[in-house]
């Protein structure tokens, strides 16, 4: 079973304008609501593919219901823990760019935290735990106090966060990290212009304890390194109409290979990043798998 840790999940609130002038009424020409927060994003597209996956981490109040009741539309399964607020709401605002006002979420109190490790104590070495996105106010060691204990008991877990979040896991040999250009300009603290510059940086991770780099380049595809590969990767050509949720895609399409060699797993990724780049919302096995061929893969 494939586990999704969401600690601030999201009502993402797309909002469509022709134009956004900053203290004045705008009016909308479209709305559209979606169940979010990374890891869910992650759980949504595992299931996409076919992979059995359960969604964990804290939901609360009206958002925290309609989040549950769409996944269970979805047939996903979930087992959140209920904190005391409510949910948070992204917006998500469209107008000739993308621009997010991500909110700070509800408080994740102590025995709400307990709750967690409790649940991810009963995991299986089989498993594997997907970390994903921010954790509202406190637990600030959060993502290496759970690294570290399913490091402890053998359980595969991957990484999809920012800074320390992701940097503090390395010792714990996370399978996968997959930090986008400007996380990793964030973790080496450089402005990292050429491939080459990029590569250094995602060997520094690999050396650091992680077992596969997957840089996220947004329009430009991605870079894949490990132990024994070193591949740039080129995405279908396509029209971008929402790019949110698109890394959390591309790391669902890599971990649902897990086991059928680098080569599928790094065309999933892509593949899935990219066919949720070009939809409104998450893309679809469907759109995932028209898309598979066209993804280019070069040694560097
Ligand atoms: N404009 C685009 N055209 C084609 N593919 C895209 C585009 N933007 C994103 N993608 C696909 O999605 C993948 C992930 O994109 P990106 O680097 O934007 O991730 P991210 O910043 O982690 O995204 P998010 O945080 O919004 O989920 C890319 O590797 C690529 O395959
Ligand atoms: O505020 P965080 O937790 O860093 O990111 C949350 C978020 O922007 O990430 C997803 C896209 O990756 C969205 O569904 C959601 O709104």
């Amino acid at each position: 079973m494939i586990y999704t840790v969401t600690f601030n999940p999201s009502v993402d609130y797309i909002m469509k304008l022709d134009d956004f002038k900053e203290g004045e009424l705008n009016r909308t020409s479209l709305t559209e609501k979606y169940p979010g927060g990374k890891g869910i994003n992650v759980s949504r597209i595992l299931k996409e593919i076919g992979a059995e996956t359960t969604a964990l981490g804290f939901t609360g109040g009206f958002t925290g219901d309609y989040i549950k009741s769409e996944l269970e539309q979805r047939n996903i399964i979930h087992d959140f823990i209920e904190v005391s607020g409510d949910t948070r709401i992204n917006v998500k605002l469209k107008t000739s760019q993308e621009s997010e006002i991500n909110a700070d979420g509800p408080r994740i109190s102590d025995d709400n935290f307990k709750a967690l490790e409790e649940k991810l104590s009963s995991l299986k070495p089989e498993d594997h735990v997907i970390f994903a996105g921010s954790v509202p106010g406190g637990h600030k060691d959060a993502y290496k106090r759970l690294a570290a204990k399913l490091y402890e008991n053998g359980i595969p877990f991957s990484i999809d966060s920012e800074e320390e979040k992701l940097t503090s896991t390395l010792p714990f040999n996370p399978y996968l990290v997959k930090p986008n250009l400007f996380e990793l300009e964030q973790i080496t603290g450089k402005s990292l212009k050429s491939s080459e510059d990029i590569r250094d940086a995602a060997d520094a991770l690999l050396e650091s304890g992680a077992q596969n780099v997957l840089i996220t380049l947004g329009g430009d595809g991605a870079m894949f390194v490990n132990a024994e590969y070193a591949l740039k990767l080129t995405p279908p050509d396509g029209e971008l109409v929402n790019s949110v949720g698109a890394g959390d895609s591309t790391v669902a399409g890599f971990i649902s290979q897990h086991g059928k060699g680098i080569t599928e797993q790094v065309k999933h990724a892509v593949a899935a990043g990219s066919a949720t780049a070009y939809n409104s919302d998450l893309a679809t096995s469907q759109d995932i798998i028209s898309l598979l061929d066209k993804v280019k893969i070069e040694k560097i």
